[in-house]
């Protein structure tokens, strides 16, 4: 045995997910900050506080389409009793020269218009006839508006606040307060590079799968999986295509990950004899952090860091099982929250929630286990969704995948969660498909 490479007698770890995630997460650092147009900023991270350039609302300005005036010339107005006020001229938004308003008089103003001088409120047009009696004069029949109806300068922000701070993740909210002070280009940092390597003979891409049809390999269900959650997680993912099990064709690959920030490899990681993939790695360097993690599926599992080909920092290479639920579930639980970090979310990890075991969730001694859901509306009188396994648990099997909402989590040394029990629940979408909104329209 002692001619095996190291990887292969190496003993394995047998983390626990928590420090498997904390080693991951600490060896790196966001990645630095890049600058990019606003409109291509959606689900970036911002790299530091956003400063507003400018003051908002620029002016104190009219909430309501209607007139400025004086409060003191209101007083009493009524139906019975309208005051009649002289109409000076117009306000509108983007106005530049504006009437003084005096002792009685009127200035029609529309919505977001400067108010003039000497107004201290706007009547809206409802209160008023609209000018529809004598010319040049506007006739006001309520007093309910006087001083209100301004909407003061600097209200938004002020030149110079912080509007939104590092951190982040930039979405339709935050891209209105961003194009609002004027921060455009948007310093974000960079989105890390990822490339993803599958290996084995008997994969073929989907350019090839007629060789799948004609039962002589499997489909690369790998590959295009984990460039999805690449990407959903903030990555550039570039695919190498299945590499096949020779050490030469396997650094061909690899050699792609010159300019990577992160290299996923996927199969190879446990036991067999064509797992290939460590004896290289070994050769060429690659330093293991862990190998196997007390979970499942996904157990063989691995961190390290490889040299990067052509130099520079080293690489991290996260190893991923072959079977494409635990390629599935080890990625969401470790690689989309190391996307995350690196993209520069303070907040990487997939959220969870609590939810109700809606049938028998089984474990095995020793190891935390995450069984693919669908998450289903909470029963009535029951606070808490209610979750069902999603499939067939194999890890060899891909059809839970698509219906999976969420992972259950069965924690070390639990036998199982019984029907009716709380259960955790790692969110794998952005909506728990607890509820429609109910927005109890009272007619
Ligand atoms: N003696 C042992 N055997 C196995 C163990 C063990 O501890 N001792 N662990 C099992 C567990 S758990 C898993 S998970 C798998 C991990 O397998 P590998 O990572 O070594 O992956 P492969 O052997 O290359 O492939 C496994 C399976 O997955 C298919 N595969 C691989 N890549 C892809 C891909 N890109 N797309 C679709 N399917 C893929 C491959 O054809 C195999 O069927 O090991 C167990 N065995
Ligand atoms: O645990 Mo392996 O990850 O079942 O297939």
């Amino acid at each position: 045995m002692t001619d095996r490479p190291e990887f292969e007698q190496r003993d394995a770890d047998w983390l626990g997910v928590h420090e498997a995630l904390e080693r991951i997460l600490g060896r790196h650092a966001p990645l630095p900050a890049v600058a990019v147009p606003l409109g291509e900023a959606l689900g970036r991270t911002l790299a530091e506080a956003a400063i507003a350039r400018a003051r908002l609302p620029p002016w104190d300005n009219s909430a309501m389409d209607g007139y400025a005036v004086r409060s003191a010339d209101l007083a009493g107005a009524s139906e019975t009793a309208p005051v009649e006020l002289e109409v000076i001229g117009v306000a509108r938004a983007g106005a530049s020269e504006l009437p003084e308003v005096g002792p009685g008089q009127a200035c029609r103003i529309m919505t977001g218009a400067p108010l003039p001088p000497g107004a201290d409120g706007v009547t809206r047009v409802e209160y008023t006839d609209g000018e529809s009696g004598r010319e040049g004069w506007v006739r006001i029949h309520s007093e309910g508006d006087a001083g209100r109806n301004v909407r003061p300068g600097g209200q938004d922000m002020e030149r110079g606040d912080a509007v939104a701070p590092a951190g982040v993740r930039i979405d339709s909210g935050w891209t209105a307060l961003l194009a609002a002070a004027g921060v455009d280009p948007v310093p974000v940092h960079r989105a890390p590079e990822v490339l993803i390597v599958t290996g084995g003979d008997e994969l073929r891409s989907l350019d090839a799968f007629h060789d799948v049809v004609e039962g002589r390999a499997i489909p690369d269900t790998n590959a295009p999986m984990l460039a999805a959650a690449v990407r959903a997680a903030g990555g550039r993912p570039r695919v190498t295509g299945p590499a096949r099990d020779d050490a030469a064709d396997l650094r061909r690959h690899l050699a792609q990950a010159r300019d990577a920030d992160l290299v996923v490899t996927v199969g190879g990681a446990s036991m067999g004899e064509a797992d290939l993939l460590k004896r290289t790695f070994e050769e060429d360097g690659l330093e293991v952090d862990f190998w196997r993690v007390r979970m499942r599926p996904g157990s063989p599992m691995a961190f390290g860091h490889l040299p990067r080909p052509g130099g520079g920092p080293p690489l991290p290479l996260l190893s991923l099982p072959g079977n494409p639920a635990s390629a599935f579930v080890t990625f969401q639980l470790f690689g989309h929250p190391l996307v995350r970090h690196l993209s520069g979310d303070p907040r990487p990890h997939r959220p969870v929630i609590a939810a109700r075991a809606g049938e028998r969730l089984g474990s095995t001694p020793r190891l935390c286990h995450f069984h693919r859901v669908v998450i289903d509306p909470a029963a009535p009188h029951d606070p808490l969704p209610t979750v069902r396994l999603a499939g067939h648990a194999g890890s060899g099997l891909v059809h839970s995948l698509g219906p999976a909402a969420g992972l259950a989590v069965v924690p070390e040394g639990i036998a199982a969660i019984e029907q009716g029990e709380r259960v955790e629940v790692v969110l794998l979408r952005d909506t728990p498909g607890a509820h429609a909104p109910a927005f109890a329209d009272a007619r």
